[in-house]
């Protein structure tokens, strides 16, 4: 039986996925074989040393120790893409709310609720309705740092409104370079594209080099007037610069998912409460990749969108599976398969595939009679986990 311990609320069409006669799953489980959640951080959990796998139901990993977990051979899975038409359509209301009168004048209406003559009520809107007057989006410039999956979904649609879109993202990869709109301008940097952009919408993940990417320095290039939308994560911007450049006018509106208490009280931020991927939807598509995700791993040891360990996959013969990661250095799986031939193990198949500083491997053998073998290969130097799957 494999364990499965969550964290945070997981859509129940991801734990249906874990057949009851093979799986238990619970917030409370102990001693588990995997952990599946979504933003719960766990830098300050201590992991039980039965964990394999940790799955993050949605995108961002910042909640996850992923170097830690590395080093002790766990794998840590993210479910790419499988929230970003949600994040996608908060973004349009989050422009939108930037330039029409929406919230202000829907604020506006409820005070009114004392007049009881309906000609009286129309009449006092039509007055007082021109303080909500705005702008549309079609004909303005949008910048989009960070142009993965969320990133090229807001392109797309920026595009489809007859806006301008222009794009960074430096550490583009090929398969997003792919899903990108030709009609998409290439942006040489960051402040280029801060320069000429009437809008901006951050979708980069919150890792070394973006932590504060948008501080003083690069809002100093902004093109005075602009909207910052930032549905990524706290920590890509510096909440004092952003203030700063709000009193100054450099920039018109902030609008993020992540309130500072430095923007209470402020009329020029629009605050969501991280909200970004709570659909249905989102919900849904991230526990079912996450859990399937888990599933393969557990049972079969095939990897699919780790952010830590390489993707692999082997289609299962007879036999027994030996699984091992180890730090990627020369030697380890030829020391490995020594120890196979000296228990006199046959090897049916294998697969080894490394990602920086990490190796990971599936060697498919012929059923075993010695029981010591996966305690000598656990002993092996530099090998940083190993099991067996019958
Ligand atoms: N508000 C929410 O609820 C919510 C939901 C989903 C994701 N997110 C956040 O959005 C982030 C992006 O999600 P995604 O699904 O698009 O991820 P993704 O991995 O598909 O795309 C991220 C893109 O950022 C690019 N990038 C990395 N460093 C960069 C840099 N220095 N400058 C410019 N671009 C850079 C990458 O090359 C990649 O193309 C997540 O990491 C998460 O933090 C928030
Ligand atoms: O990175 C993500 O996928 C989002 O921030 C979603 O977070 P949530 O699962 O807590 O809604």
């Amino acid at each position: 039986m494999y364990k499965v311990k969550t964290f945070n609320l997981i859509s129940s069409k991801g734990l249906e996925r874990f057949s009851r006669d093979k799986y238990e799953v619970s917030s409370d489980a102990s001693q588990p074989h995997a952990i599946l959640l979504r933003s719960h951080k766990l830098h300050n959990e201590v992991l039980d040393n039965s964990v394999l796998a940790v799955a993050r139901a949605g995108a961002g990993v910042n909640n996850v120790p992923v170097a830690d977990y590395s080093k002790r051979g766990i794998a840590v899975f993210n479910t790419p893409g499988a929230n970003a038409n949600a994040v996608k359509e908060l973004v349009l209301a989050g422009m939108l709310l930037s330039s029409r009168g929406i919230k202000p004048g829907i604020d506006h209406v409820s005070t009114l609720h004392n007049i009881s003559d309906a000609a009286e009520l129309h009449k006092t809107l039509e007055a007082q309705k021109k303080q909500f007057s705005g702008s549309e989006l079609k004909g303005k410039t949008l910048g989009i740092i960070g142009l993965g999956a969320i990133g090229s979904l807001v392109a797309d649609m920026a595009l489809a409104l007859g806006m301008k879109v222009v794009g960074f993202d430096p550490a583009l990869s090929i398969e997003a370079a792919w899903r990108l709109s030709s009609e998409v301008q290439r942006a040489e940097n960051m402040h280029a594209l801060l320069a000429k952009c009437d809008y901006v919408s951050l979708h980069v993940p919150a890792i070394e080099p973006t932590i504060h990417m948008i501080n003083a320095d690069a809002l100093a290039q902004a093109k005075e007037g602009m909207v910052l939308v930032n549905f990524a994560r706290e920590s890509i911007v510096d909440p004092e610069a952003v203030a700063n450049a709000l009193d100054k006018r450099i920039l018109r509106t902030y609008v993020c998912d992540f309130p500072e208490p430095v923007f209470y009280g402020r009329e020029d931020v629009i605050a969501m409460p991280h909200i970004g991927a709570s659909t249905a939807e989102a919900e849904e598509n991230c526990a079912m990749m996450a859990a399937d995700q888990i599933m393969d791993f557990l049972e079969n040891g095939n990897i699919k969108n780790s952010v830590n360990f390489p993707n692999v996959a082997m289609a299962r013969e007879e036999g027994q599976r030996i699984i091992f990661a180890n730090e990627n250095v020369p030697k380890v799986l030829g020391n490995v398969l020594s120890v196979l031939a000296d228990h006199n193990v046959n090897v049916i198949d294998m697969v080894n595939k490394s990602r920086g500083d990490l190796a990971y491997n599936i060697i498919d053998v012929e059923k075993m009679e010695n029981g010591h073998v996966i305690d000598a290969i656990n002993s092996i130097e530099h090998v940083t986990s190993v099991r067996l799957i019958n």
